[in-house]
């Protein structure tokens, strides 16, 4: 039942390289100031589509049931929109943490709505993928744009800051998985970072609000942030698990990472303001 050649198409990491809660909305979610940039290093998604209608996906994440996957649901809300025959199968090389701060299954999302968005043909907007993308997750719009953005709202307003350094980063996964919401309902949580403006905001950087309690919840990582900041400057991204600082040069990085205990997981990646997503799909070379 299967009609087409394998696309593969990159599902890349994001950093929050800061993150400020600004306010907490009625409906529980919170506002944010924070500022995206991707990494030349993810997940890598491949799909063939199927004029039967049905979905497939291997292997399977272990914990996570076929339709909760944010891979399939973002293929289902497509699926909506158009003729009942549309499938695919869909392989999955997961390289990303899950509950890492990296935003993987956000980016899985995000490259899923634009992949099959292009092989099925539906022609439907950036815009529209966004919008679709949201009831996902706040993370996905970011991902489904593609250029790394300063992020108001839950995170899907985004302005794009397409000037910013590209610099590498080390990245340290603690092996904690840090659940979003247990951390975004901490009472101790700070909620009221003064709102800045894109230029402060891109001046004078900013901190990581949710850090003190993922940090006090999960001792782990406090650790490896005391111990990444004994060489650089280190940071958490979203509500963590992962922990960053940022480098000059490849070498730089690798050299501090080296340094690290055997039991650290890590990796090396450069920052991209452009996602490598939209480089394959929209600006191949
Ligand atoms: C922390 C960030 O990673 C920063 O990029 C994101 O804002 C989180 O995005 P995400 O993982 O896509 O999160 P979602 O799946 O939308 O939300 C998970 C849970 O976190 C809480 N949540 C999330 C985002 C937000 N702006 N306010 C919230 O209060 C909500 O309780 C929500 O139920
Ligand atoms: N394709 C997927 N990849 C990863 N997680 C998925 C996927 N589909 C569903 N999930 C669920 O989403 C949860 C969050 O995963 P994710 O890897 O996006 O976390 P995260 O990196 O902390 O994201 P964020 O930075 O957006 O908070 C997982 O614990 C898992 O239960």
């Amino acid at each position: 039942m299967t009609d087409n050649a394998w696309l593969t198409v990159p599902a890349p990491a994001k950093l929050n390289l800061f993150l400020h809660i600004t306010g907490r909305r009625p409906d529980g979610y919170h506002n944010l100031q924070t500022l995206f940039q991707f990494l030349d290093y993810g997940d890598e998604l491949s799909f063939r589509t199927r004029n039967d209608g049905q979905l497939t996906l291997s292997p399977d994440i272990e914990d996570v049931p076929f339709e909760d996957n944010l891979i399939i649901r973002a293929a289902r809300l497509l699926q909506d929109r158009t003729t009942k025959t549309c499938g695919a199968d869909i392989e999955l090389n997961k390289r990303l943490p899950m509950g890492g701060g990296l935003g993987g299954g956000s980016s899985d999302a995000a490259t899923t709505l634009l992949a099959l968005n292009h092989l099925w043909q539906l022609n439907l907007s950036l815009d529209e993928l966004a919008e679709i993308g949201l009831s996902l997750g706040a993370d996905v719009p970011v991902f489904v744009r593609g250029e790394a953005a300063f992020a108001e709202g839950v995170g899907e307003v985004l302005t794009p800051v397409p000037e910013l350094e590209e610099p590498w980063f080390l990245v340290v996964c603690p092996q904690v998985h840090v659940n979003t919401a247990k951390i975004f309902s901490h009472e101790g949580l700070t909620r009221n970072t003064e709102i800045i403006n894109i230029r402060t905001a891109l001046r004078q950087g900013g901190r990581n609000d949710c850090q003190q309690v993922v940090t006090m919840l999960y001792p782990e990582i406090g650790k490896a942030l005391n111990l990444l900041n004994k060489f650089s400057f280190a940071k958490m991204t979203g509500t963590g698990a992962c922990i960053f600082s940022s480098f000059g040069s490849e070498t730089e990085a690798r050299q501090v990472s080296d340094q690290l205990p055997a039991e650290y997981v890590a990796f090396v990646a450069k920052g991209t303001n452009l996602s490598k997503t939209h480089k394959v799909l929209f600006r191949p070379s």
